[in-house]
């Protein structure tokens, strides 16, 4: 379904992300993990779009879209939560939720005030208002639906940023380090809600907590200096030596937080 192939960022003489290639199936449970500066999120940031690769290519379904712009991606179906300001705070927690599924199908990018009114006024309000709580529900913000966004705590908004990209319904869906910051009650919830995924989206995670890539990916990717170490199922990758050296720090503990985590 998505295929990255030689994908290579540069920035001046620094290689960010040097020729790596990944393909994601249906379903796909894929996390990516490195040290700080590995590369990881020039990786996100070339298939989301939202930067353009020196080399290489993103295809979806057949569909070269190495050039196209992220909104058309995100229409394809590349969605990304936690690093994209999705959360409006001065909107209703169900209206977060909604303007995000809405502005998908209606393709409107933009989010002015002019988009906020039509949307307050759009057709089929109800229908739409009825699949965003079921989306709450899932992440457990259902009792807050009426409140602020801006009255939710951190990881409460990073599961309603999960919540607004599940509304867009998407086939390929990209998570930046989810669990960062989370209370252990919000990433229990997190892993209950991506373990819950449907089974034909494809997940690629960039995570640095290694309990949470082993709870919900089947494969990793160890990028190192932008270029792939490892990769492979996830508990070979993880024990693989040369990770545990580069990575982990020889003889850590597979299961701890990396020492270059921040
Ligand atoms: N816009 C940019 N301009 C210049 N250098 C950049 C830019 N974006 C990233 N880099 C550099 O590219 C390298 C990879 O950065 P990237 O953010 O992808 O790493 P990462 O693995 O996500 O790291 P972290 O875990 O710290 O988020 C780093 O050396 C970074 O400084």
């Amino acid at each position: 379904m998505l295929s990255l192939t030689g994908l290579t960022r540069r920035y001046g003489s620094l290689t960010a992300l040097d020729s790596v290639s990944l393909r994601l199936a249906p379903g796909a449970r894929h996390a990516v993990i490195g040290p700080n500066g590995a590369g990881k999120t020039t990786l996100l940031n070339l298939i989301a779009g939202t930067e353009r690769p020196t080399h290489g290519s993103v295809v979806l379904d057949g569909r070269d879209l190495t050039r196209t712009a992220p909104a058309r991606r995100a229409r394809r179906g590349i969605a990304r939560s936690f690093q994209q300001p999705s959360v409006i705070a001065e909107l209703t927690v169900l209206d977060n939720v909604v303007l995000a599924g809405w502005r998908h199908r209606t393709a409107h990018t933009g989010g002015g005030a002019g988009a906020r009114a039509l949307f307050r006024t759009g057709v089929r309000r109800r229908q739409r208002a009825e699949a965003a709580h079921r989306q709450l529900a899932a992440v457990g913000l259902a009792g807050y639906a009426d409140h602020p966004a801006s009255s939710l705590s951190h990881g409460q908004r990073r599961l309603l940023d999960l919540a607004a990209a599940l509304a867009t319904r998407p086939r390929v869906l990209l998570l930046d380090e989810p669990a960062a910051g989370l209370t252990d009650r919000d990433v229990n919830r997190l892993l209950e809600v991506l373990g819950g995924l449907p089974d034909d989206v494809a997940m690629l995670l960039v995570e640095h907590h290694t309990e949470v890539v082993s709870e919900l990916a089947d494969t990793v990717t160890v990028l190192v200096d932008g270029r792939e170490l490892v990769a492979g199922p996830v508990q070979t990758a993880l024990n693989h030596q040369a990770v545990r050296d580069a990575y982990l720090g020889t003889g850590a503990d597979a299961g701890a937080e990396p020492g270059g985590a921040p």
